[in-house]
């Protein structure tokens, strides 16, 4: 499959906590159907789990350029977004609507696509991981900007 945005021939890593879990499921799902694959870190149940343990192999995954970007999910993003943004390649976007999940790709060169689970509908984090992984980043004015986020 053509993709402009991301090498597609790679796995697409996706992590979750417990309060992320069906959504994991869901969209593992909706990405199969469209012949990707997949590489789930878990969790494998809806067992009580801490979000780094899952957060920071997807980041590992995709800073090490072993998936073609990342997926997280957890209650309201912020853990997963946090731990993911502490391995230096990563740059871990929340989103919560689809403007949100273009802009994030087209603005700032998102590699991981954080999704609230408890504040967005399965539809709409569906819809949210379609518009992340065709839209572009756009360069331009915004690759100096994203170029000073890394410090070193
Ligand atoms: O971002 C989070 C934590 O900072 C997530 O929302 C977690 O999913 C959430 O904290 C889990 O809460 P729970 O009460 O343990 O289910």
């Amino acid at each position: 499959m053509e993709n402009k945005s991301f090498n597609l021939s790679l796995p697409i890593a996706i992590g979750s906590d417990h309060a992320g879990y069906d959504y994991k499921e869901e969209l593992i799902s909706f990405l199969e159907a469209k012949g990707l694959q997949v590489n789930d870190f878990g969790p494998f149940s809806k067992d009580s789990v801490d979000y780094p343990d899952f957060a920071h192999p997807v980041a590992n995954a995709v800073e090490k350029g072993e998936a073609a970007f990342g997926i997280l999910i957890c209650g309201s993003a912020n853990g997963v977004a946090i731990t993911a943004n502490k391995h230096q390649g990563i740059r871990a976007g929340l989103s919560w609507g689809e403007e949100i999940a273009r802009l994030v790709r087209q603005h700032n060169d998102a590699n991981i696509l954080c999704i609230p689970a408890r504040f967005v509908d399965v539809a709409l984090a569906t819809q949210m991981t379609d518009i992340f992984m065709n839209t572009e980043f756009e360069g331009g004015r915004h690759a100096n900007r994203v170029h000073k986020i890394a410090c070193s």
